[in-house]
């Protein structure tokens, strides 16, 4: 294991924002922090990194203890949501800062930056300043940068999140394929669910100052250990006293027995996909049910608004009561 945690608590006064946290972080994954605002997050990537202290617990960095240790002792490498680059040096100034610093023989600096601006593909931006570069660029700068050092991990606080989308959906294939060819451990924190799917070999969901479950990508939506984990992870809707995922439903044009029946009141078309919600006929079921179709299905069914409907889960659809 690259980081073990153990015991991890962090309060801010009264507020408990970590509570005895418990992790082991494999060597060469790429690990996503997922969960909801003040969760706790950038607090944990924060003591692995050195720039918190925890209250309680220990934090082990490849076999060494390193609780009580200074950022910079840590051999970690982060990039921040903000990166703080230096203004007035180039691309290749500020990605050679971590080895001028460590007092590395020229020569080397310089095959390594060449080496990392190729990685980050800005070989042709090694000259300019950092205010010449859009903000996407200027995030695969900072990952150069951590990159220099050689770090034994690489940590992340949603590095991509002040982005628009298309620049972070770029930027989320770019990293994943940068970290199949350098394996380094990296931690990232993201609160979109879909960037820790698509990315990560492990997510760890984290919510309250607590871990709700750890897992791949897939256990994790194929099996949620609880409701909260279910709903984070993508759309949730109510059919009858279950939890299911609105593509899980099954629909019928005409009438199945064990079935939720209800009267289409809102078709909305999403791009490829179209969005139904049903009222429930029985006044039980107050919730509407959320459907979702693709166009195919959605015209094969040769109903439209107003029409009644027959919802029941598909095979093997995951539920939660
Ligand atoms: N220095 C601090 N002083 C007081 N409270 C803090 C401090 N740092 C964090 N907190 C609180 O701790 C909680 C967890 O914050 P943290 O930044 O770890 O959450 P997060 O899950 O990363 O959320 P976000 O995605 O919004 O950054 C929040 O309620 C926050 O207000």
């Amino acid at each position: 294991m690259s980081i073990e945690i153990q015991g991890v608590g962090k309060r801010f006064g009264d507020f408990v924002a970590l509570e005895n946290i418990d992790l082991s972080i494999p060597t060469g994954q790429l690990t996503a922090l997922l969960g909801p605002s003040g969760g706790g997050k950038s607090t944990l990537l924060r003591i692995i990194a050195g720039l918190e202290n925890a209250d309680e617990g220990t934090v082990e960095i490849e076999g060494v203890n390193a609780t009580q240790l200074p950022p910079q002792k840590r051999n970690v490498g982060f990039v921040f949501q903000h990166y703080a680059a230096f203004k007035h040096m180039t691309v290749a100034k500020n990605v050679a800062f971590g080895l001028e610093i460590r007092k590395r023989p020229k020569h080397e600096i310089k095959a390594k930056v060449a080496e990392l601006l190729e990685l980050v593909h800005l070989s042709q931006f090694a000259d300019r300043l950092p205010s010449q570069l859009s903000g996407g660029q200027r995030q695969r700068m900072a990952l150069a940068r951590a990159l220099a050092i050689e770090p034994s991990v690489l940590l992340l606080d949603e590095p991509f999140g002040a982005l628009d989308a298309k620049v972070r959906k770029e930027l989320r294939d770019w990293l994943r394929r940068l970290h199949d060819e350098v394996h380094v451990t990296t931690v990232f924190v993201t609160h979109d669910q879909e960037e820790a799917l698509e990315v990560s070999d492990s997510i760890v969901v984290i919510n309250e100052g607590r871990i709700e479950q750890i897992g791949s990508p897939d256990d994790l939506y194929d099996r949620p250990a609880n409701e909260f984990v279910l709903s984070f992870l993508g759309p949730v809707t109510q059919l009858g006293d279950r939890s299911i995922r609105p593509h899980d439903i099954a629909v019928s044009p005409i009438e199945i027995s064990s079935a939720v029946e209800g009267r289409i009141t809102r078709w909305t078309r999403v791009g490829f996909e179209v969005r139904l919600e049903v009222t429930p006929t029985d006044p039980r079921f107050e919730d509407r049910v959320l459907v979702s179709l693709t166009r195919a299905e959605a015209s094969g069914l040769g109903v439209g608004e107003g029409s009644l409907v027959w919802l029941r889960p598909m095979d093997g659809a995951l539920t939660l009561v």
